[in-house]
């Protein structure tokens, strides 16, 4: 059966995940020009390149349009319901390093761990008149880290598609859920991760859609082999 895996189009994992690949074996070559959404791979008529944004490869192979893909892990468990019964994460592939993280303002001094924030959030309507506001991207992350993971009810998430992280200073929110990297960012927004903190440690992953048609399939077997042996 013919296979189509999904690679990113742009962005910061675009230039590892063709590299990965080719390491496995599976040299990918354009199709007509560099803009084009498409790809091969060398010798291979049995596999097809798509080239989607990183969260769009999440979102696709949630609903099985692609068979494989390279993405962000955060972006596949924040997208999608029920991840582990519909996505396998075949490997962790060393780059696109990140971590969720939830983070306060450094002047809130008697505030390092996520039962301090629980008392916070319980004191804040009698406080503030309304409830503790976290801005984030991340809505499935957050809501279950906080009130799942930590029992934590009393909050309002504040959506945020872009610095997030200047969100406190602004008065848009009292805290954020985002990811961080070197902590450069957190650090020239004054804000610190909370101790328990970290919700998730990210990093690109080759991912596949769970699919009955793969059970026995010699192309599907072929480039899990070859991608997980060539790490
Ligand atoms: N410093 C960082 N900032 C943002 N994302 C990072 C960072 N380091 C690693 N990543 C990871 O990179 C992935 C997002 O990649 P990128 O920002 O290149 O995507 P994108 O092209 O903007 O995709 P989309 O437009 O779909 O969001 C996420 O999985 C994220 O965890
Ligand atoms: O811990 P750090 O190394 O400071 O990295 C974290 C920052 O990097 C990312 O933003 P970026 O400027 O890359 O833009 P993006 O959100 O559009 O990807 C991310 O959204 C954080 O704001």
């Amino acid at each position: 059966m013919t296979m189509t895996i999904a690679l990113p189009s742009k962005g910061r994992m675009k230039e590892d995940a063709s590299a990965i690949l080719e390491r496995a074996g599976l040299k990918v070559l354009a199709i007509g020009n560099e803009r084009s959404y498409r790809g091969r791979v060398e010798g291979r008529d049995d596999i097809e390149i798509a080239y989607l944004s990183a969260s769009e490869i999440a979102r696709e192979i949630g609903n099985g349009t692609v068979d494989f893909g390279v993405t962000g892990e955060d972006l596949v468990r924040e997208d999608l319901v029920d991840v582990d019964k519909r996505v396998e994460f075949c490997a962790r592939l060393g780059f696109g390093h990140a971590d969720v993280v939830v983070a306060v303002p450094e002047i809130w001094l008697d505030v390092d761990s996520m039962a301090d924030l629980g008392d916070v959030a319980a004191e804040f309507r009698a406080r503030h008149g309304r409830r503790l506001a976290i801005a984030t991207k991340y809505w499935r992350l957050t809501q279950q880290f906080f009130s799942r993971q930590h029992g934590i009810q009393l909050y309002r998430i504040v959506e945020s598609l872009g610095a997030t992280e200047g969100a406190p200073a602004a008065g848009q929110a009292d805290i954020i859920v985002d990811i961080t990297s070197t902590g450069s960012t957190l650090a020239a927004n004054h804000l610190k991760i909370l101790t328990d903190g970290v919700i998730l440690r990210s990093q690109a992953c080759f991912i596949r859609a769970r699919k009955p048609e793969h059970e026995g399939d010699a192309v599907v077997a072929d480039i899990v082999s070859r991608l997980t042996s060539a790490l």
